[in-house]
């Protein structure tokens, strides 16, 4: 996925183009541009295969009726079947530039290599891709803009979407590259941005810079985390390894249970835990991991809440707060929900994962992790970035691990937009330097290495 690149919605798509227009980039030059970067993309990947060109009746299908124009001329072996004839505009006329014969896509024999021009962000209802699927199977795939039969903004496959192995992006990310099930449909995502100038409030997320400390700092002014456990002391203990290994200067874990996963790591005694979130010199609280829901959860929350700490709350936390004590805070605060404590604190909808996420941050005026293989990060200026981290994350305990890092880099950073996408992108790291079948145990050994990486 290319890291910091806009991501917009096809709305936003479609402006962007109209402002092209207004300085004489009209319809045809990007088109032109597009079958220029297909064409190539198609070269480069088929490596001599014989080539198979799927054409939809919109711009995307001119698109890839100009990319067949370009293959055959350089001497590629290229075909074309087609769903629907491009009527008018650019698309008809790069139609009528392609002379070889057109086949329904009934009718046509698979070849190795596909280019998947049928639909891109038009795509407005499901489409019956049986015809599809058949020539696809066993075939490399390469998509045109996205995986045709996707939903450009919800990432929602509108019946029989295609499964790409690349996927060329024209002009701008769109949500459905990095949202929802349709992320998963892309295989490798290139970008072309084909000279259209996008601006948007919407990025992938980029490696962050994270500088050792300065020769000055010692322990409490590297930062000073305090993790409150409760129930389940393994999630606390999960994250506050997670914090002393993620850069914090100290880390404290108040919890029933004596252990603590590092010997670096300072134990208190649970009835010390209103002591631990009246301390000032704390610059990050985390509460929530293992917390439990009982009523001394409840009020160590509600203490937590009327501090003014920065705090991350995460897990058990999340069902204890109201979005109106949230949105009283003064000090930063940042939610680190999965998609069933976001619905329940935020409510579940039907809008885009990205529009829910930013309302939310709005709403309560905390940064919020929306979590899962789509993460959304989002500040209550709109600000979003979003992540896709590996699926191996998808285990227990993964999620208080990134809660303790999202802890280190706010008590570090002091920035609670900057901690959380720190946070997100050291997480992904770790896990793919875990690799396959990881548990939440192993990530934070892979910290330091990921944080190594940052420089
Ligand atoms: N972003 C940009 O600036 C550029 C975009 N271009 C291409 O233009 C594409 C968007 O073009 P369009 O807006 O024409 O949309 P599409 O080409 O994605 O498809 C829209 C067409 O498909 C039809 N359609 C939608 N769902 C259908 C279904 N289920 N069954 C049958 N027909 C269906 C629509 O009625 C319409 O005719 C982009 O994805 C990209 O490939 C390029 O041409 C160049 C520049
Ligand atoms: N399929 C997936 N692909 C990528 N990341 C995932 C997937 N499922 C879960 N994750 C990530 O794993 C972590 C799980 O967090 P969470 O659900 O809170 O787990 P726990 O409470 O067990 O710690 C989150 O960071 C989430 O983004
Ligand atoms: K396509």
């Amino acid at each position: 996925m290319p890291a910091g690149a806009p991501i917009l919605s096809a709305a936003q798509m479609a402006a962007a183009e109209a402002a092209c227009a207004a300085r004489g980039i009209v319809p045809a030059d990007l088109m032109e541009r597009a079958a220029h970067a297909v064409a190539r993309e198609a070269a480069r990947f088929a490596a001599g295969r014989p080539i198979l060109v799927l054409a939809g009746p919109g711009n995307n299908g001119g698109d890839a009726y100009g990319a067949a124009c370009l293959l055959r001329a350089a001497g590629c072996d290229v075909r074309v079947a087609a769903l629907g004839e491009p009527r008018a505009g650019a698309a008809a006329a790069m139609r009528a530039r392609w002379a070889g014969p057109v086949t329904s896509l009934a009718d046509a024999p698979p070849r190795p290599f596909v280019i998947d021009g049928l639909f891109g962000t038009g795509m407005s209802r499901a489409f019956d891709g049986e015809a599809a699927a058949r020539l696809c199977e066993d075939a490399f795939i390469l998509s045109i803009d996205l995986p045709s039969g996707i939903d450009a903004d919800r990432g929602a496959a509108l019946g029989d979407a295609i499964r790409a192995d690349v996927t060329l992006a024209l002009g701008s990310l769109k949500f459905a590259h990095v949202a929802g099930e349709a992320a998963s449909r892309c295989g490798h995502v290139l970008l072309d941005p084909i000279g259209i100038d996008v601006s948007s409030s919407a990025r992938t997320i980029a490696r962050p810079r994270i500088n050792p400390p300065a020769a000055a700092e010692h322990k409490y002014s590297r930062g000073l985390v305090c993790v409150i456990g409760g129930a389940m002391g393994g999630a606390a203990r999960l994250a506050a390894a997670a914090a002393a290994r993620g850069g914090a200067g100290y880390v404290v874990l108040a919890s029933d249970d004596r252990r603590t996963p590092l010997d670096a790591i300072v134990h208190r005694e649970p009835d010390a835990r209103s002591d631990t979130i009246a301390d000032v010199r704390t610059s990050a609280l985390l509460i929530g991991p293992g917390l439990g829901r009982d009523a001394a959860a409840r009020a160590a929350c509600a203490q937590a809440l009327a501090s003014d700490l920065p705090l991350v709350l995460d897990g058990d936390a999340l069902a204890l707060i109201s979005i109106a004590a949230l949105a009283a805070r003064r000090s930063p605060t940042i939610l680190t929900p999965h998609g069933g404590e976001f619905d329940a604190l935020f409510g579940a909808g039907d809008a885009p994962k990205i529009a829910r996420t930013v309302a939310a941050a709005r709403a309560s005026g905390a940064v919020v992790i929306h979590k899962g293989a789509d993460t959304v990060i989002a500040d209550p200026e709109g600000n979003v970035i979003v992540a896709n981290p590996p699926s191996w994350l998808s285990t227990a305990g993964t999620g208080d691990v990134l809660a303790g890092l999202v802890a280190a880099r706010l008590a570090v950073t002091h920035a609670p937009m900057r901690a959380a996408c720190e946070a997100v992108w050291l997480h992904q790291r770790a896990a793919g330097l875990a690799g396959a079948a990881l548990v939440a145990d192993d990530l934070p050994m892979h910290v330091p290495q990921a944080i190594a990486e940052c420089r």
